[in-house]
């Protein structure tokens, strides 16, 4: 089983003028799924892509089982490129066993893999036909065995959910959380957000090529702004206006949702709020992942 963990350590990465990556960071160990998110063209891809070594870095280091990355490391990533880059004139199976003999496996081996997650990902009615023949989600099917033939220690995934239909995403799912429940450190790109909340153990939030939020779902929404939502149907719309450390997001027919900074004093608030009549509901929530990736994104850019 892979004890490794892979760590990419501040690296950055310009493309003349642009920055892609500026000392961008973070770790997957062993048995645990990572959500990477941010808008596009914040880096995720290229960030990817020097994990995997088909792109180098200005500066920083990736290392994998507390050791730089090198060609033999390397060769047990399973890489699922955002770019599908398989023969499309080439048959699946025959495709899955080229693949695995180009990763050093022996043809039988390479042959049984290949039988076993077509199999695996419901292609088995797939495999003696060309892949350009397969609808667009079964050839993604394809692309993540392409991923899995050689056994990876490391899975790096580049958007492997988008355009799959529901049925597609679970059987995709499925598999991912059987490789991390084996111990294979798993991340993945995605603009799913609810989806990345649902399977991910941590998440890592990017915003111009930088890592400015990660940790689990939990910790993160812990972390993220409190809001109240208060039910009182006699106060007038501006009732909690001014009150300090409150911003109000909407109110309307008594519903008001307010947002809580460090300062703000809910039971401050409760009483304003009573003060103008009856109060059917007083409750705390935290922001979804969603609501805090539209919160980190659309920050000021130099605050
Ligand atoms: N080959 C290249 N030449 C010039 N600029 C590039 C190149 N590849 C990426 N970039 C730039 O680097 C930045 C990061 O791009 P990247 O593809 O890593 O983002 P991303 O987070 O994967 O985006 P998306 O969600 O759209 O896939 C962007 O500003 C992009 O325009």
């Amino acid at each position: 089983m892979p004890e490794g963990a892979l760590e990419i350590d501040r690296i950055s990465k310009r493309y003349g003028d642009v920055v892609a990556l500026d000392e961008m960071s973070l770790t997957v160990r062993s048995g645990e799924m990572l959500g990477f998110v941010g808008s596009n063209g914040a880096g995720k891809t290229t960030t990817m892509r020097i994990a995997l070594g088909v792109l180098a870095a200005d500066s920083g280091q990736v290392r994998y089982d507390d050791a730089p990355v090198d060609r033999m490391t390397r060769s047990r990533i399973g890489y699922m490129p955002e770019e599908r880059g398989l023969y499309p004139k080439m048959k699946v199976l025959e495709q899955l066993r080229y693949l695995g003999e180009l990763h050093g496996m022996e043809r039988a081996a390479a042959d049984r893999a290949a039988n076993r997650w077509t199999e695996r990902l419901e292609l088995s009615e797939r495999r003696e036909d060309q892949l350009q023949k397969l609808s667009l989600g079964n050839q993604q099917r394809v692309q993540l065995a392409a991923a899995l033939i050689h056994d990876p220690a490391v899975l790096i995934l580049d958007e492997p959910f988008s355009g799959l239909d529901p049925v597609a995403v679970e059987v995709m799912s499925t598999v991912l959380l059987e490789m991390r429940d084996r111990g294979v450190p798993v991340v993945f790109s995605s603009h799913q957000l609810e989806l990345v909340q649902r399977l991910c153990d941590r998440v890592g939030i990017v915003r111009r090529g930088r890592m400015i939020a990660d940790g689990t779902v939990e910790e993160l929404r812990s972390n993220g702004p409190v809001r109240l939502n208060v039910h009182a149907p006699e106060a007038p719309r501006d009732w909690a206006e001014g009150l300090p450390g409150v911003s109000v997001e909407s109110s309307e027919n008594g519903h008001t949702t307010l947002r809580l900074d460090d300062t703000a004093d809910d039971q401050r608030v409760l009483r304003a709020a009573l003060e103008t009549g009856p109060v059917h509901e007083f409750s705390r929530t935290r922001p979804s992942l969603t609501e805090l990736f539209r919160d980190a994104v659309t920050e000021e850019p130099d605050e």
